[in-house]
């Protein structure tokens, strides 16, 4: 469980990325969060597993205090968090067995991590973990050989490695084809589903967004305008989210920027 107690953040030029946000989100929920550039989307998001700082409030991961926290215990809850984005991404230069295994490196001391000590048990959730994204065959390929898609699909299996039961995407199928957005977002849908594991995800995509949600929370200048289920963003909330021009775009236009 992931709750916001009133949490705001301004970043140091003044900008307000989030005001007074209140928010739970439960285990295994698939919640969406959409809204116009600038939002707060990615803002939230980060600020979950600290790459954010807040500026006020608490947020708590499974009862524990990220604010809180000393470096030992932020350790401990960001390894409960896998991160998909792809500003923190894959090392490119290395193999994808490589970028996989590192989902681990939060459960060893640095002398260990930096000497690449990885157990027997780690390779193999290594290779499980790409079959159950497609990728088997891929395991000694360099990651900068790999299209959009399949790198996103590496870094799910990397969150995979790390047995984290929360799962972080900032806007993981931005510069996919509409085939692998969505091969992406049936993963996701599967990890969710047969896995339990919580999905948090930023979408710019509206359709993607009712179509795979348990729940969808739409921001607007840093704050939570609706917050329910996919069937309750009607048209009339959909404008109050991103404006009036929304109807003057064709439906695609809207759903592919
Ligand atoms: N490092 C930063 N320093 C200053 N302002 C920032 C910083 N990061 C984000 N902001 C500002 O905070 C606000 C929220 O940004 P955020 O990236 O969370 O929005 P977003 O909804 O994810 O946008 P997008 O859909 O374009 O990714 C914006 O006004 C943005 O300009």
């Amino acid at each position: 469980m992931i709750t916001f107690k009133k949490v705001s953040k301004t970043y140091p030029n003044g900008v307000k990325g989030l005001q007074n946000i209140n928010l739970t989100i439960n285990e295994g929920e698939f919640v969406s969060i959409i809204g116009l550039s600038g939002a707060g989307k990615s803002t939230l998001l980060r600020a979950v597993n600290q790459l954010v700082p807040i500026t006020t409030g608490d947020i708590q991961v499974n009862g524990r205090s990220i604010t809180q926290a000393n470096k030992k215990e932020l350790r401990a809850i960001r390894r409960e968090i896998g991160l998909i984005s792809q500003q923190f991404n894959l090392v490119k230069r290395s193999t994808v067995q490589k970028n996989v295994l590192s989902g681990r490196l939060g459960y060893y001391s640095t002398f260990k991590s930096i000497f690449g000590l990885f157990t027997k048990e780690d390779y193999e959730r290594t290779v499980e973990a790409l079959a159950s994204v497609g990728l088997s065959d891929k395991l000694q390929t360099r990651s900068d050989e790999l299209s959009g898609g399949q790198q996103q699909r590496v870094l799910i299996a990397r969150a995979l490695v790390q047995q984290a039961p929360i799962i972080l995407a900032d806007e993981p199928v931005a510069s996919l084809d509409p085939v692998t957005t969505q091969k992406v977002m049936d993963d996701l849908r599967r990890i969710n589903q047969e896995m339990a594991k919580t999905i948090l995800i930023n979408l710019h995509s509206i359709p993607l967004a009712r179509e795979y949600s348990s729940r969808i929370i739409a921001l607007k200048e840093g704050t939570v305008v609706f917050d329910g289920l996919p069937e309750a963003l009607t048209d009339e909330r959909l404008e109050k989210i991103y404006g009036k021009s929304i109807f003057e775009e064709t439906a695609g236009n809207v759903s592919e920027n």
